[in-house]
């Protein structure tokens, strides 16, 4: 089937985030740039959970940042909730950004070890609300804190340091719904927990998606978890969008992006281990975003390359409903 015209963007009305060209390039030595993030479009429903998925340095966590303005991106648009994020004073900005709460990998690095758990999970509404009520605050945290499975009395006063990696990473997820945000973005969040611990905060994390009505983008290197928590998948390869797809496709006897097709070979594998390249072609290393491949960026790894690929560039194109694949060999 020929691209039908279609892009993977919604209507723009019926979207809480609009993420639309974003660019984001770091400079690097010699005056030259990091392409890390070359003109990715998205969005994202209320309530929906969006993943994120592709190998180490492919662009997932300045994605993240981009989205949430930290820093700006070089150029593009983030819409969120009918409000252009590019268009705020700094203050506005500030504000609006709350209802984007990101969670990092390393729990640990993310909380101030000299703060306690009930410190850590009020501070932001003491910034952003001052002079609230003492006592629903109180009251709101330790209901927080059981709700993502902590013992709020024996947590209280404790420090990140006396509490397990799990344990510090449902205390990053008490501290942002604190916020009461609409987007909750998790990069890599599981990347550091036992498989044990990670199958328990995805359940959390379902749990606590339907209970507080949260839209997400679910960062991960790993395709087998982002497809258990998942609605719609981005496969991201050297700062592009190789595909786009509703999770159900990866159940379906399909077609996939070349690259896809490695990620789905490569799943299950213990979690931090760098993607076993299954596809013929595909054993080298990810190319330098420095100076990312003419054409398709996927081709000096892919089986399926030609000429024509190192000429043109794939748009991504609707190859079966709900199915968007930038590549010129799969129809
Ligand atoms: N501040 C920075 N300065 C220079 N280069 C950067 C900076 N941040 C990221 N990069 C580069 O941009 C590219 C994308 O990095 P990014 O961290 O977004 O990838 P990722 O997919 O999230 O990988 P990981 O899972 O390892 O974090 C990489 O080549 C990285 O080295």
């Amino acid at each position: 089937m020929a691209g039908t015209g279609k892009t993977h963007l919604r209507e723009a009305g019926s979207t809480l985030l609009r993420v639309e060209d974003l660019q984001v390039e770091f400079p690097a030595k010699g005056g030259r740039r990091v392409h890390a993030v070359s003109g990715i479009s998205f969005d994202v429903a209320p309530a929906e959970t969006v993943g994120f998925v592709g190998e180490s340095g492919c662009g997932k966590s300045t994605v993240a940042r981009a989205v949430m303005h930290l820093p700006a991106p070089n150029s593009g648009v983030v819409n969120l909730d009918d409000t252009e994020l590019g268009s705020l004073s700094a203050k506005k900005l500030r504000e609006t950004r709350v209802a984007m709460q990101l969670i990092f990998q390393d729990p640990m690095a993310s909380l101030n070890p000299r703060r306690k758990v009930k410190d850590l999970v009020q501070e932001g509404v003491e910034i952003w609300h001052r002079g609230g009520d003492r006592r629903a605050l109180e009251e709101r945290t330790r209901e927080l804190l059981d709700d993502v499975g902590l013992d709020s009395a024996t947590v209280w006063n404790r420090y990140p340091h006396e509490l397990s990696g799990g344990q510090c990473q449902r205390v990053s997820i008490a501290r942002a719904l604190m916020m009461r945000p609409s987007l909750l973005i998790c990069d890599e969040i599981l990347a550091s927990l036992d498989v044990s611990v990670q199958s328990q905060m995805l359940n959390l994390l379902k749990r606590t998606r339907a209970e507080h009505g949260l839209a997400m983008m679910f960062i991960s290197h790993d395709l087998g978890v982002v497809k258990n928590i998942s609605d719609r998948i981005l496969v991201m390869y050297l700062g592009k969008v190789a595909e786009v797809l509703e999770v159900e496709a990866l159940d379906r006897e399909t077609v996939h992006h070349p690259y896809t097709q490695l990620l789905l070979a490569s799943v299950p594998r213990v979690t931090g281990e760098r993607i076993k390249p299954s596809v013929a072609g595909a054993a080298q290393d990810l190319p330098s975003p420095l100076n990312p491949p003419s054409g398709c960026r996927f081709r000096t790894r892919c089986p399926l390359a030609t000429d024509r690929c190192a000429q043109q560039e794939p748009q991504l194109e609707e190859k079966r409903p709900g199915q968007f694949i930038a590549c010129h060999h799969v129809s």
